[in-house]
């Protein structure tokens, strides 16, 4: 028991001890981890060095990352290289394939309403095949490489068109033409409008996308220009650049480089960043273009429009061509002269349409049949496109037709003409053996090139992914090679990084020396900005040795008749282009040769010259490209909008522009036509004074009663929108002229308001303007015909003039019809308040100097029975009255103005009286006489040069 007592006694102790150990133990424990806590605040800690390790270790797997993520670029970087090359090369292959020059056939659709119920005689069958109905049983098939029916949209035929542009971006010349009779919708499938832009616009569009998505930097110009009468003019010049020289002496010189390129002389090219800025200057340029009313189209273009894009990219030698361009072409309109009765400036306009077109077929002939001469220079258009026509180009025309049967001569014409072009098979054609065998392999390759185009898009992803890695991992530390960083995911704004920041315009006479114009073809352009612009450039007079070589440029316009269409003249000129530099220059067909003569003495020829040139012309070009900074689009845009009128009707630039209608073509953007509007304020401020003055001057007849020689001239050398208003006496718009359709109507009224119906007022006064004109022409046409007694190429006037009474019979006969009742009581001049009863005083007046023959009758007959002969309607006209005065000799008007052109007349009249033959020449005198009369009449219009020039032919 007392054993058991001491145990327990022993384990108690044992137990308190060993709680006191605890106790001892754990404040050391604690005291050595407070310790420890403490130590590790103050003290460096132990596991410094491993962290560290640790982060460079991190770092170093960024950068291995890093330099995979590079490496995996750079795969896909070749990766992207090869399938661009291939993609170029199965394009080019299956173009080829296609044919260096393709064709597609449009067919408008039936637009007017009168004509829906009418039988359509062209029809597209399928795809690539066009019916032409000729008659009951009768048809003819036409195939195109695509055929568009009526119904397709602007966006169908782009599709079709994108590979030319895709091509161009290799580095190919293309050119696109809209072909086809006028009224058929070439401007339409080319610039569309607003809400369907056209081929155009898409394909600059489709150029800056290609150009982004392609690896390398372009550089982009953009030019445009018509060829009007023969004649090439700048269409982004603004007016007020020009020199006030004649119209027919302004158009730009062509010139070939030695590679066989071609180049316009002082053609202003502007260097575009973007598409915005591209569509800008196109819309700038297509209101400037030439377009006039003609009984096909009441907004016909009257001239041939280029559009050019030079696209420029260093070191991409995968490309053909370091610098390559594409034409778009807007073709004037075929046109029969019969059945568009066109006559006068109309006429001599669808003359040099027809003539150039013609020599554009000989070409495209020319080239089919492999011949060793192809005739580019009898035109002006050939020569311009001599180096986007034929192998090593693409051409894609598109042929427009009308479906009316009406138009089924025209038809046959255009439809002709495609298939011949569309036979022409410049490029290989090896694989064309069989129809058949062509399809399948086609269609290989267009399987081929979607397989590259979506291998192109995954390989395009991957780098956008990979990029964007890259991109976050370098954030907090850049890696000192993020420079080597190659590829910038591709936005599309990129694109104007990637086509260089600078914005800048220049003549095309940056060239190389020996292209540069020479001071009589500087003169002769009539660009007088370019020593401005590029003082290095520019030829200096005084800095010129004197040569005894040095001549002026002679041109020697063609004696015949046909002179403006083939665009012939002959020019012989040699001229110092500079310091060391001869060339031949011609202004049309005639050979433009390029001559380098060495620093001193005379041409060696051989092939050291050749190369001398070659080096200078590549050296020349490099520093040719973004060297001098002269305008940006936008301040280029701005001269063009600070210029007071842009319709130069009325100015002293002489250029015949009628300004498009936006209700018709809708041609404009909403920007044009507030400019148009702002144009119209101004021509209002402009003719308010002449219009004050003009009042004087009626005042003045309806007071005397008598017309003055000065009123009279000075009625003729006013403006037909002055003269008008002068006769209405309504001060403001003639928009308010022209609307009212109850208002009693002259014959110009009555045509204005067949043109004015489907336009709004925007475009209403230049149409007016240029139907005044016409009309002013007419009667100069016909009073040539009359006097001279000979039946001209004018001999459709007549009939044209009786089919436009015609067609304005009832407002005419209602006119004439009231003006008679009216007439029945005389009215004095004082008594004469409304418009229709002083147009009764002018008649009456006129009826004093026995000018009226016959008032009794209708406006129809008596246009009929004499076309000089006034008709109750007629009165209003003072030109009219002016000729018919003239011609009666009833007026003997003073020519001060033209004094000496009078006097020799005047002699050659006296010194060839009563003596037989000299009679007949004494009556063309009085035709020259008459001319004259007009030449001042139109003096005011800017028609003066080009009235002369046509009518003296
Ligand atoms: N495919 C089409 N769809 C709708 N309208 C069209 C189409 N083609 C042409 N038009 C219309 O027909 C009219 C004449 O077209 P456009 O002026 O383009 O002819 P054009 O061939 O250029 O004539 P020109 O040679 O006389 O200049 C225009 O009002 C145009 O809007």
């Amino acid at each position: 028991m007392m054993e058991s007592r001491k145990s327990v006694r022993n384990l108690a102790k044992s137990i308190h001890s060993l709680l006191g150990l605890k106790k001892q133990l754990t404040s050391n424990w604690a005291d050595s981890v407070c310790n420890i806590i403490k130590d590790m605040s103050t003290e460096e800690p132990f596991t410094s060095s491993a962290t560290k390790s640790t982060s460079e270790n991190q770092e170093c797997d960024a950068d291995c990352i890093i330099t995979e993520i590079q490496a995996n670029l750079d795969v896909l970087d070749a990766q992207l290289n090869q399938l661009n090359i291939q993609r170029k090369q199965t394009l080019n292959e299956l173009l080829d394939l296609k044919g260096n020059i393709r064709v597609f056939c449009r067919i408008r659709p039936l637009i007017e309403e009168k004509i829906v119920g009418n039988p359509k005689s062209v029809v597209a069958l399928d795809s690539s095949n066009v019916i032409l109905k000729l008659g009951e049983n009768k048809s003819k098939r036409y195939s195109f490489d695509k055929v568009f029916d009526p119904g397709s949209s602007q966006d169908e035929v782009f599709s079709e068109v994108e590979p030319v542009i895709k091509s161009a971006v290799d580095g190919y010349n293309a050119c696109i033409f809209a072909y086809g009779q006028t009224g058929t919708g070439k401007t339409f499938t080319m610039e569309g409008n607003h809400d369907c832009p056209g081929v155009v616009p898409r394909a600059i569009e489709e150029l800056f996308k290609q150009a982004a998505d392609s690896n390398h930097t372009f550089h982009i110009t953009f030019s445009m220009l018509e060829i009007y009468m023969g004649h090439l003019r700048d269409l982004l010049v603004p007016q007020q650049m020009r020199k006030p020289m004649d119209s027919m002496t302004q158009s730009l010189s062509i010139q070939t480089d030695p590679c066989g390129g071609v180049e316009i002389e002082n053609l202003v090219e502007i260097r575009v960043n973007n598409f915005n800025q591209a569509n800008k200057l196109y819309g700038l340029g297509s209101r400037f273009r030439s377009t006039a009313s003609t009984n096909s189209n009441p907004s016909s273009s009257r001239s041939h429009c280029l559009t050019r894009i030079s696209l420029t990219s260093f070191n991409a030698t995968e490309r053909r061509r370091e610098t390559n361009k594409i034409w778009m072409v807007d073709l004037g309109g075929s046109e029969r002269v019969l059945k568009t009765k066109t006559w006068g400036r109309r006429f001599e306009e669808g003359k040099a349409i027809n003539l150039s077109l013609s020599a554009l077929g000989d070409v495209i002939s020319a080239l089919q049949r492999r011949r060793p001469h192809v005739p580019f220079r009898n035109s002006k258009l050939t020569q311009v496109l001599k180096d986007s026509l034929g192998e090593d180009s693409r051409t894609l025309m598109l042929v427009h037709v009308s479906p009316k049967e009406d138009d089924l001569c025209e038809s046959v014409c255009s439809l002709g003409f495609a298939t011949r072009v569309r036979n022409i098979h410049l490029g290989s054609n090896e694989l064309t053996d069989t129809q058949g065998k062509k399809e399948l392999v086609m269609a290989k390759l267009l399987g081929e090139m979607k397989r590259l185009e979506n291998d192109r898009q995954d390989v395009k992803e991957d780098i956008k992914k990979l990029n964007e890695e890259l991109g976050q991992l370098t954030r907090t530390k850049p890696p000192d090679n993020l420079v080597a960083l190659h590829r910038i995911p591709e936005t599309n704004d990129n694109t104007e990084k990637k086509i260089q920041q600078e914005e800048t315009v220049a003549p095309s006479s940056q060239l190389p020396t020996f292209m540069q114009p020479t001071i009589c073809s500087k003169r002769r352009s009539g660009i007088g900005f370019t020593k401005g612009l590029n003082k290095k450039n520019s030829v200096s007079t005084r800095n010129r040795k004197p040569l005894s070589t040095r001549a002026e440029s002679l041109c020697f316009p063609i004696k015949d008749a046909s002179e403006y269409g083939s665009e012939c003249s002959i020019a012989r000129t040699t001229c110092l282009a500079d310091y060391e530099t001869e060339y031949s220059h011609t202004t049309s067909e005639c050979e433009t040769k390029t001559v380098v003569l060495p620093k001193q003495g005379k041409p060696k020829m051989g092939l050291a010259r050749s190369e001398a040139r070659n080096g200078r012309y590549e050296s020349t070009k490099a520093s040719r490209i973004g060297l001098s900074k002269c305008f940006t689009v936008e301040n280029w845009l701005q001269i063009h909008n600070n210029e007071p009128t842009t319709c130069s009707y009325n100015r002293g630039n002489k250029r015949v522009l009628a300004l498009p209608l936006p209700g018709v073509k809708n041609r404009c953007s909403d920007r044009t036509k507030i400019d148009i509007l702002h144009q119209d304020e101004m021509h209002n401020q402009e003719f308010a004074e002449k219009e004050s003055y003009d009042h004087d001057k009626i005042d003045k007849i309806i007071d005397t009663g008598v017309i003055d020689d000065d009123i009279v001239t000075e009625s003729i050398t006013s403006s037909p929108f002055s003269r008008l208003k002068m006769m209405k006496k309504i001060p403001g718009s003639l928009d308010d002229f022209v609307v009212n359709e109850d208002s009693p109507t002259s014959p110009l009224d009555i045509s204005f308001d067949r043109s004015i119906k489907n336009e709004d007022c925007c475009g209403g006064r230049e149409r007016l303007t240029e139907h005044a004109l016409e009309d002013r022409e007419n009667l100069g046409d016909k009073f040539v015909e009359d006097r001279s007694g000979y039946n001209t190429s004018f001999g459709m006037d007549k009939k044209n003039c009786i089919n436009r009474n015609r067609d304005s019979k009832e407002p005419v006969s209602k006119s004439a019809f009231e003006l008679e009742n009216l007439s029945l009581n005389t009215i004095t001049p004082d008594e004469a308040t409304t418009d229709l009863e002083i147009k009764v005083v002018i008649n009456q007046m006129v009826q004093t100097e026995d000018l009226v023959s016959d008032r009794s009758m209708t406006g129809e007959e008596c246009v009929e029975k004499d076309l000089h002969k006034f008709s109750p309607y007629m009165e209003l006209d003072s030109t009219a009255c002016l000729h018919t005065m003239q011609s009666q000799g009833a007026l003997n008007l003073n020519l001060n103005e033209d004094s000496d052109q009078e006097d020799s007349i005047m002699s050659a009249v006296e010194s060839q009286e009563n003596t037989g033959i000299l009679n007949l020449l004494g009556q063309k005198v009085q035709v020259l006489r008459a001319i004259g009369l007009l030449g001042l009449g139109v003096h005011t219009v800017g028609f003066e040069h080009d009235f002369f020039y046509g009518l003296m032919q």
